[in-house]
């Protein structure tokens, strides 16, 4: 594939008898915002380190634009690490303008970018303050800004929305929409799977090692068991009871609470309670990413 995508090709690693990732397969295509989430320990920064080249892969190979990642074409990668990797006693101005200029950026263009970039993450009254003296949030900013300062190919953001209050998630969110948008791949870890689903075009979820669902959250959802709240006042109790591939999770007063398995046509639940005389509700309700996640990673069906 020569069209700037990030591809992740049957990735191990092992740390000893832990297996930390089992032939890890996906990837980020260009313009595309990519979630990438699983439990603590399931093997996000571990990917993404060997993505980088921080760590080497036992087997397996990334690739990026067709090619396989070598120390040059890394230097095409904006990396936000989960450790953040800022120099604590330097300026925001000065250790951005270094970072660019380690990327090759001349003088000039270094001062320019770093001062575009600081304008856009409100950095503004910080600029000479040094990073250690910024609260958590500014200091994600700026890690943030160092990531783009270079103005990368690809991104590779680990937990970047980590401690940011809600308006720095928007500015975070506005800013990796922007660069996708340019047409840059863009893969984040996050346990905050409502801005994960909000956000992403797709999104890999990691359990143990290996990949055990990814597609875009429309997608996963279709294929997850839904639930139905039916509103038949004339139905006699346990009217639902009996469907085929249906579950009938409560009852009372307010409705029928059922659940179906993903390939039952919900129009069958329909006219069954339609039988039983006239139907005042019938809503149906897609599993959120949360509960999707919760499923994947205990492998029980998704509510
Ligand atoms: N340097 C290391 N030495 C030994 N084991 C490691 C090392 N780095 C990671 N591991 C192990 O590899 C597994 C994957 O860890 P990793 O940090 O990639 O998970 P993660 O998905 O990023 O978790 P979190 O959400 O908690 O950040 C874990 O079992 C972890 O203990």
């Amino acid at each position: 594939m020569g069209d700037r995508t990030l591809e992740i090709d049957r990735v191990s690693k092992r740390f000893g008898k832990v297996t930390a990732l089992d032939s890890v397969t996906f990837d980020v295509r260009p313009g595309e915002l990519f979630g990438f989430v699983g439990s603590n320990g399931a093997g996000k920064t571990t990917t993404m380190r060997i993505v980088l080249g921080v760590l080497a892969a036992d087997s397996g190979e990334v690739r990026f634009d067709g090619a396989a990642v070598t120390h040059e074409t890394r230097t095409r990668i904006g990396y936000l690490p989960e450790e953040r990797g800022l120099y604590p006693k330097m300026k925001v101005l000065d250790q951005l303008v270094y970072l660019a200029q380690l990327h090759g950026f001349s003088a000039n263009e270094a001062h320019r970018g770093a001062e575009s970039w600081i304008e856009r993450l409100g950095l503004a009254e910080r600029r000479g303050d040094e990073v250690q003296k910024l609260s958590l949030g500014n200091q994600q900013r700026v890690q943030l800004a160092a990531a783009l300062v270079h103005e990368p190919d690809v991104l590779v953001l680990d937990e970047p929305f980590s401690g940011l209050d809600p308006i720095a998630v928007d500015v975070m969110s506005d800013v990796l929409r922007e660069k996708a948008a340019t047409g840059v791949p863009v893969v984040f870890s996050s346990h905050q799977l409502d801005l994960v689903e909000r956000l992403c075009d797709r999104v890999g979820i990691i359990r143990s090692g290996q990949i055990v669902a990814c597609d875009s959250v429309s997608g996963l959802t279709a294929g997850a068991a839904s639930r139905i709240t039916v509103l038949a006042p004339d139905a006699p109790a346990g009217w639902a009871a009996h469907l085929p591939g249906v579950r009938v999770l409560s009852e009372n007063g307010d409705g029928t609470l059922v659940e179906l398995a993903p390939d039952i046509d919900d129009q069958t639940v329909l006219a069954a309670a339609l039988a039983t005389g006239p139907v005042r509700e019938f809503t149906r309700h897609h599993p959120s990413l949360t509960e999707l996640f919760r499923s994947a990673v205990t492998g029980e069906a998704a509510s």
